[in-house]
């Protein structure tokens, strides 16, 4: 298990650029198995989650070319479909959140597909009834191999159909999509998750041919075709890293730019970390974060408390939820952080209490920020990284502390944040990999 040793105090200055997004580039990677053409993807971040992925796809048979730093291409012109059963196949799977989204490709393409349960973040509980229920309304046939622990999904042919998804989840209206691009007739997702991520996915699909209309709103129309074709695509910035260095920013008083943050897509991310009273600028595609000596969170117009809570796009994210809660024990004020979606994303403000934050946990989901309006600092800790996001909120209060701290289980962060103690390094940060 490595670690982050960390040397708080420090400002940091200049310019970073965001990596390619996490979430977009897995559904993308998966929607390359939808053609036996060639599909060249710009932009990969290389984070562990992309990396274990693209493995994924290389051991399914799918040939896989480093083309530039950050394109690869990928041509599933021979899917060994035996390994696609086996139990080595089923294990990674099970260890790679974004694997679910294999189904719905190989469903579409080969009729069946074998999956065992996802990992991912421990953040609580993460049904997947949404993908099964909208892969079955096409015609698929689900069984459950209690022996093996594992689902099968099979379908001669699927078809299309009417469907009102009982959550706008973000994985399952991706997985329905691409199982739904190569059935028969026409299907229509109500209340699909309209996050950048599965615009982007849709605009690739359609490239490669697909029919989908509606892109960009909760109701998606999808004419199925018979074959899709190879095309090339340029995943988004993350929005989740932008937001994590614009909180950054605010934490460590800082002055940056963050580049080519591709704002039209940030939807309501830059003026909810307003609402916290963090001063930011659009400058063309940039955002420009000049250093600020405090920030005081603002009230809501009948004077009551600020809440930020999270929703699905175009409300707020909830992955940037711990960043925001981290950035609020430095400002001046009181804000209610509420995490609607996930259950057990909260629970490393303990580690920040014990840093010195001033934080009521009202209940798994509710926390209430008393904010320190930069009066002491915290205090450097050992940490551990119990999830992605809560490791970069507890990274950004390291980098705030007084004193040294350590985080360790640091693979959470890698999983999305690619190079970032080096990135962070680069403009002023003091963060060492042991
Ligand atoms: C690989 C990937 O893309 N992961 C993202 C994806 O996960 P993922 O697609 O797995 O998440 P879902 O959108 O399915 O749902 C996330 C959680 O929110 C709950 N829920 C969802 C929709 C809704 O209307 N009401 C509701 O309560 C679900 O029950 C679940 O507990 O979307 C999540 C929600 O934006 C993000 O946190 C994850 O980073
Ligand atoms: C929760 C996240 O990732 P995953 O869905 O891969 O667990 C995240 O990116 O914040």
């Amino acid at each position: 298990m490595a670690s982050f040793v960390i040397e708080g105090g420090h400002r940091l200055c200049g310019e970073i650029h965001p990596q390619g997004a996490k979430n977009e580039v897995l559904q993308i990677i998966c929607a390359t198995l939808l053609t036996e053409e060639e599909v060249t993807v710009n932009n990969i971040p290389d984070i562990l989650d992309v990396n274990n992925l693209i493995q994924l796809l290389r051991e399914m048979g799918v040939t896989v070319a480093k083309k530039g730093i950050d394109t690869y291409s990928f041509k599933a012109e021979n899917v060994d479909l035996a390994y696609l059963e086996s139990d080595e196949f089923l294990k990674k799977c099970s260890s790679l959140r974004g694997s679910v989204m294999l189904i719905g490709p190989m469903v579409a393409r080969f009729g069946k597909a074998l999956i065992s349960k996802p990992g991912g973040d421990k953040i609580g509980r993460r049904r997947l009834d949404t993908h099964f229920v909208g892969i079955q309304n096409l015609g698929a046939d689900f069984r459950y191999d209690e022996e093996r622990g594992i689902y099968e999904i099979t379908a001669k042919q699927l078809r299309g159909n009417y469907m009102l998804l009982d959550e706008a989840s973000v994985t399952g209206t991706a997985n329905i999509v691409m199982a739904a691009v190569l059935a028969k007739g026409t299907t229509t997702i109500y209340n699909a998750a309209c996050e950048p991520y599965v615009q982007q996915l849709c605009r690739l699909l359609n490239r490669m041919g697909a029919k989908i209309s509606g892109i960009a709103s909760n109701l998606l129309t999808i004419e199925g075709v018979d074959r899709l074709h190879g095309t090339q695509h340029t995943v988004l910035p993350d929005m989740i890293e932008v937001g994590s260095f614009i909180g950054m920013a605010a934490m460590t008083k800082s002055e940056i730019t963050i580049k080519n943050v591709s704002y039209e897509n940030l939807g309501i991310i830059p003026e909810s970390f307003r609402r916290l009273g963090i001063k930011l600028e659009q400058r063309g595609d940039d955002i420009y974060v000049p250093a600020q000596e405090t920030y005081e969170i603002e009230s809501f117009i009948d004077g009551s408390i600020m809440t930020i809570a999270d929703a699905t796009w175009p409300g707020l994210t909830p992955d940037l939820l711990s960043v925001m809660l981290v950035v609020a024990t430095q400002a001046k004020g009181s804000v209610l952080i509420h995490q609607k979606m996930f259950e057990s994303r909260l629970f490393f403000v303990d580690k920040l209490i014990d840093m010195g934050a001033q934080i009521i946990l009202c209940d798994p989901h509710r926390a209430v920020v008393i904010g320190h309006n930069h009066g002491f600092k915290l205090r450097g800790a050992r940490l551990i990284s119990p999830d992605i996001r809560a490791g970069i909120a507890l990274l950004i209060a390291a980098m705030s502390a007084e004193g040294t701290s350590t985080i360790s289980n640091i693979e959470q962060i890698d999983r999305g944040y690619q190079n970032i103690e080096g990135r962070l390094n680069a403009i002023g940060a003091r963060i060492t990999r042991i």
